[in-house]
């Protein structure tokens, strides 16, 4: 299967003027964080955006020319990319993962703060030397990033791409090391891992997509402000 990265360059028609902007929104973690943002940025989605348990994805705003849609995090890029959202919040993980050349990121929000970092069991940390290593397996759910990681150091990555629950691998045989999302800690320590690189430090992005950024400067562009502002709010 063929991933699209460089996204084709026509415009879909929701990025032409007098449509509603759409603003591709993360469920779960992030959101729960944003909440205040999007409430100083003056953002009010339907009621029911609230309820995560709601069936609807799409949700008018006060705003009549914004609709948010609420996808998963690792979709709000895709939606970005390819325009059939013109604006979204991601993280950056998630922007490192793909590089899609039709998103810019133009705001760090300074949510959803974590790290994606390279870990390995807690008994056998410390006694290998990695780089010398010709290869690896690495349970991920972020495979670019790992095997550019490694590459890097002059090690391929044998990647087995998990969506979640990396932990378990290298204990039930699955791979030598995992990459993934740190925040405390707590998570590697309750399955007998120790973080060992740091790849990367991650927060979450306000994103827009460069085509709509042209043909709707405005509007875009007033969105941005007004995040920016809130972002000053809140300090
Ligand atoms: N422990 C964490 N602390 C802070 N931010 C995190 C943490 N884990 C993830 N994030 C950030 O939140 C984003 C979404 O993570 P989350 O775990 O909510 O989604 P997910 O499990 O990838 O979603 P799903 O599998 O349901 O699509 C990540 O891309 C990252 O930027
Ligand atoms: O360092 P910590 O504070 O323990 O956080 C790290 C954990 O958070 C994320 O998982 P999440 O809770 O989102 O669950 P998931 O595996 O379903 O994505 C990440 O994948 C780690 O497992």
């Amino acid at each position: 299967m063929e991933t699209l990265t460089t996204v084709p360059s026509d415009p879909p028609p929701s990025t032409e003027a007098g449509t509603p902007l759409v603003m591709a929104l993360p469920k779960g973690r992030i959101l729960a964080e944003l909440r205040p943002l999007l409430a100083h940025a003056g953002i009010t989605p339907a009621v029911d955006f609230q309820d995560e348990d709601s069936r609807r994805l799409r949700f008018e705003t006060n705003h009549p020319g914004l609709d948010v849609v609420r996808v998963r995090p690792f979709d709000v890029a895709t939606f970005v990319a390819h325009g059939a959202a013109q604006i979204g919040v991601c993280g950056a993980d998630v922007l490192m993962e793909f590089d899609y050349d039709q998103i810019y990121a133009p705001l760090d929000l300074g949510i959803g703060r974590c790290r994606v970092s390279v870990a390995e069991p807690a008994t056998r940390a410390g006694k290998d030397e990695i780089a010398a290593w010709s290869r690896v397996t690495v349970a991920t759910k972020y495979p670019a990033i790992a095997q550019r990681h490694f590459a890097a150091r002059g090690v391929q990555a044998e990647i087995v791409h998990l969506n979640g629950a990396m932990e378990l691998a290298p204990s039930l045989g699955l791979s030598r090391l995992i990459v993934d999302l740190v925040q405390t800690g707590s998570t590697l320590k309750a399955n007998g891992l120790v973080e060992t690189d740091v790849i990367a430090h991650v927060t979450s992005r306000l994103i827009v997509n460069r085509t709509a950024l042209k043909t709707r400067p405005e509007a875009i562009g007033a969105w941005i402000t007004r995040f920016r502002a809130a972002m000053d709010d809140l300090r």
